[in-house]
């Protein structure tokens, strides 16, 4: 799963503006059951406090950091919403004698923790700070009376339910994410090579054989082929035959290491190279570093194979442009020229230029 940073900004402020709108709601609401004696107090408090708390956020979320720091402003906003509601409950109970309901602190927090998405760690100190607001309001003015136990019970039980939910809801989207990359990883890569495997070989390739035209940039297709690997396998064993498969693949990595090269395990012990914007002596190069690091290996063959230590022969198509080229073809190419390698007595590399 990707961050898209814009359609996240957009879905935040859509949640605020939503926000806004749920206050100015509950006022019409709330209208009908207060006091007329009460109506500035209350227009106050949610007009010219709440309204614009949230209505400052929606302008910070321009700010070019917003993203970043998205966690501590929703944060912020729950505290402010939060307190701002036990100043109305704590000013409507002492001067108009008046039990303001608490459950907007409820609503407040579940908005800001789901909606706006607080984060878990996040979310437990911002809903300790509320519930110590709360009890501490409690304390010094016990609004509901006989009701004030089972309303801080209250309130503290839905905060850290919020908070739990939120944990537990974190943790599923991590474990989904997990998933979710290592299922990406076992369809793109080879589990035994680590290389891509044969699909995103060929969806890669044909990305970058599309980059290639664009920017009128060479490119060359390198197809490897362990050399007398069915008696290698004979004489040592399909284990120890895979053992070779990964050695391979460490000596593809170790000699290409350009982001934009593409590194893949065709089948069975064949593997292909495609290399974008580079020059022929370059390839020829790479693939001499490839061979020496075979010889380096000094692994050693079976008895009955044409080289005393395991080797690889390689066939290679360079197109200086690639305009009228397709990936089967050049693939092909590189095919006749490692088939041409073997028939040359293998351990060695043919690069014929398309
Ligand atoms: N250990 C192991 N062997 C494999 C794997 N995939 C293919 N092979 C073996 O690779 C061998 C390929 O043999 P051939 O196609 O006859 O080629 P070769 O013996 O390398 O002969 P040349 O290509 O002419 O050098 C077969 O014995 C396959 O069983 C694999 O994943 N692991």
């Amino acid at each position: 799963m990707r961050f898209n940073k814009p359609s996240e900004l957009r879905r935040l402020r859509i949640a605020l503006i939503i926000g806004a709108v749920l206050v100015l709601v509950f006022m019409a609401a709330d209208l009908l059951l207060l006091p007329s004696s009460m109506y500035q107090l209350y227009i106050f408090d949610r007009l010219l406090i709440q309204f614009p708390i949230i209505l400052t956020v929606i302008a910070i979320s321009y700010w070019r950091k917003f993203i970043q720091y998205r966690a501590i402003v929703f944060a912020t906003l729950l505290v402010a919403l939060s307190y701002s509601n036990y100043w109305l409950i704590w000013v409507c109970w002492t001067e108009h004698d008046f039990i303001f309901p608490y459950e907007g602190t409820i609503l407040y927090a579940f908005f800001c923790v789901f909606a706006l998405g607080i984060p878990f760690k996040l979310a437990i100190t911002v809903n300790l700070v509320n519930i110590l607001g709360f009890l501490g309001l409690m304390w010094v003015a016990p609004v509901y009376g006989d009701r004030v136990p089972i309303s801080a019970a209250f309130v503290s039980g839905s905060l850290f339910i919020s908070v739990y939910a939120r944990y537990r809801l974190d943790r599923s989207v991590q474990m989904l994410k997990q998933t979710n990359d290592r299922l990406l990883k076992l369809s793109k890569y080879d589990p035994l090579s680590d290389l891509l495997n044969r699909r995103a070989l060929r969806e890669q390739s044909e990305k970058l054989l599309a980059l290639s035209k664009r920017h009128k940039v060479s490119m060359a297709v390198l197809m490897l082929d362990l050399d007398d690997f069915k008696k290698y396998n004979d004489a040592f064993g399909h284990q120890q035959g895979d053992e070779a498969i990964k050695i391979q693949a460490r000596i593809m990595k170790q000699v290409f290491k350009r982001d934009t090269d593409i590194l893949g395990r065709y089948g069975g012990e064949e593997f292909i190279i495609v290399l974008s914007d580079i020059k022929k002596d370059q390839v020829a190069k790479h693939c001499q570093a490839l061979l020496n690091e075979w010889e380096e290996a000094a692994l050693q063959h079976a008895q009955d194979a044409k080289h005393p230590f395991v080797s690889c022969s390689i066939g290679v198509v360079f197109a200086k442009s690639v305009n009228n080229c397709s990936i089967d073809w050049l693939i092909d190419k590189a095919d006749k020229a490692l088939y041409d390698a073997k028939e040359r007595g293998k351990a060695q590399f043919v690069l014929t230029e398309a």
